[in-house]
């Protein structure tokens, strides 16, 4: 890389970092948008710690998310979820990548909400079928047709993701670049905040 090219590099997330401050950033969207894996990223570049939600409940639960579901259900992951978001949320910066249902939780959402800034990773069908296909690690996704059950949750989902003070097109590129897209969103919109 030219030196020019590094330091524009640099820029991006010295700039993102100093427009977080102190605040967390949350990551939410459906499964497969990618949070799990550019949030890791977008932490890294911001030296900023990174929790993923999903690992913390299975960290502390001693289970997967799938043997959750399967001993208790939805309902019971939903309120562990939401005690877990909160206390992930309590100090910051960091980085918290949520599960796909955690930003619908009224209860969790509004601990997020609270709890920094909030970013959705939006994507189409198409890419997040692709992606969540490979696995069968996803327990809402084990119904006869996955494909039409994940367009169904699009539907109810979406317009309550759209409640995430910024959104990001998820889109089939690397996902290094969708991490630096999520840092250009985190600037772009204290450049807003500032000007408004
Ligand atoms: N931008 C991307 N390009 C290619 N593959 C991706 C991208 N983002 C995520 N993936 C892959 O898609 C799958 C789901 O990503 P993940 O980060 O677990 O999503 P989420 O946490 O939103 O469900 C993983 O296998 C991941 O490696
Ligand atoms: O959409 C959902 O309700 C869920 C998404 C999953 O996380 P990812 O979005 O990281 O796959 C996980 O929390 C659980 O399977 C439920
Ligand atoms: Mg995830």
């Amino acid at each position: 890389m030219s030196e020019q090219l590094l330091t524009v590099a640099d820029s991006l997330k010295d700039r993102a970092r100093a427009a977080l401050g102190s605040r967390n950033l949350i990551l939410v969207g459906l499964m497969g948008a990618g949070k799990s894996s550019v949030g890791r990223i977008v932490a890294s570049q911001l030296a900023i710690p990174f929790i993923d939600s999903d690992l913390e409940i299975e960290r502390v639960s001693r289970m997967t998310i799938a043997e959750l579901f399967a001993a208790y259900g939805e309902q019971e992951f939903r309120a562990l979820e939401a005690r877990v978001v909160k206390r992930l949320l309590k100090s910051g910066p960091r980085v918290v990548s949520t599960g796909g249902g955690a930003f619908i939780n009224d209860r969790t959402r509004k601990h997020i909400k609270k709890g920094g800034l909030s970013v959705w990773l939006k994507a189409d069908l198409d890419v997040l079928w692709e992606r969540v296909n490979k696995r069968d690690t996803r327990p809402l996704l084990k119904t006869e047709n996955p494909k039409q059950t994940l367009e169904g949750l699009m539907n109810a989902r979406y317009p309550i993701y759209a409640q995430a003070d910024l959104t990001v097109l998820s889109r089939d590129v690397r996902k290094e670049i969708m991490a630096d897209e999520v840092l250009k969103a985190v600037i772009e919109a204290q450049k807003e905040s500032a000007a408004s």
